[in-house]
């Protein structure tokens, strides 16, 4: 028996589980026991002996499959977006019903990605203004991105705890849509066009000065680290972590 992690990846025929499941079978210290997809059934991971399962499914799908995971004690490593208070609640239930098994849901497993989100924290309280723009392939099934709405989650918290001001916005008359979706009072507006990937621009201003912190991601093997680092860190972390910045020693 060899002492390589056994990991399944769920959703192994989508665009970035089928690049998840070469880079996990690429690493020398991690094993590829299973590769699912749509009407594979969940009992095959358990029956491989899979220690960690990456679920980069649907929104859709993801309840399901953490509901299985957790309850038969795999840990598991969620880049599947969708993510609300509620189903955070029930995850947490399952969570306690088996203390040892350990869950990160990453927004965005992309080193710069990670580093944009802090970048916006760190700067939302320094002006008056902030908006989130997303852009994405049009295949995306969910809008606003789960990354774009971590940011705007990261800058309302920000500013709350600086005590700032609600954004200055005159708007009294507007099309549907045409200020984007409200995210804890950010603005944040979902683009879709053939060609991108997968992209943000936080935009911050204050009297006479913007600033922009944008993130390309051009290819999923941005991704790659980030997904193989959490396989490797969640086997040891019981538990809830919501982002992958826990596992990264941003300080
Ligand atoms: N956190 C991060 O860094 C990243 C997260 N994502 C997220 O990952 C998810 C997948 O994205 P993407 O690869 O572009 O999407 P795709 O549609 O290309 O891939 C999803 C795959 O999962 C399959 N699937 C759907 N339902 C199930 C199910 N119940 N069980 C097993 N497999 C299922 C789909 O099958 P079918 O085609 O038949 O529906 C498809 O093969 C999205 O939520 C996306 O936002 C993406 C990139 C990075
Ligand atoms: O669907 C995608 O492609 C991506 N989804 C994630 C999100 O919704 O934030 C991560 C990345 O933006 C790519």
């Amino acid at each position: 028996m060899s002492n390589k992690l056994r990991v399944a990846v769920i959703g192994a025929k989508g665009r970035i589980g089928s690049e998840a499941a070469r880079a996990v079978a690429a690493a020398e210290d991690l094993e590829l026991v299973a590769a699912l997809d749509r009407d594979d059934k969940l009992a095959a991971l358990t029956e491989a002996g899979a220690q960690v399962a990456v679920d980069l499914t649907h929104p859709d799908a993801v309840m399901g499959n953490l509901e299985f995971l957790v309850g038969h004690g795999v840990h598991a490593v969620v880049g599947t977006t969708g993510w609300t208070s509620e189903r955070l609640a029930k995850l947490a239930e399952w969570l306690d019903a088996s203390p040892p098994t350990g869950v990160l849901i990453a927004p965005n497993f992309s080193i710069g990605a990670v580093l944009t989100m802090a970048f916006a924290r760190q700067a939302a309280r320094f002006f008056e203004s902030a908006e989130v723009v997303e852009l994405h392939h049009p295949n995306k099934a969910d809008a606003p991105s789960g990354t774009a709405t971590r940011t705007a989650q990261l800058i309302a918290e920000a500013r709350r705890e600086a005590g700032c001001a609600p954004q200055p916005d005159a708007t009294t008359t507007a099309l549907d849509g045409a200020r984007g979706a409200d995210v804890d009072g950010v603005p944040v507006h979902a683009v879709r066009l053939r060609g991108l990937l997968a992209h943000q621009e936080v935009l911050l201003g204050g009297e006479g000065e913007t600033l922009t912190i944008r993130h390309d991601s051009l290819h999923h093997s941005s991704f790659m680290p980030g997904i193989l680092l959490g396989v490797r860190r969640v086997v040891s972390t019981p538990g809830l972590t919501f982002g992958l910045e826990h596992f990264l020693d941003l300080n």
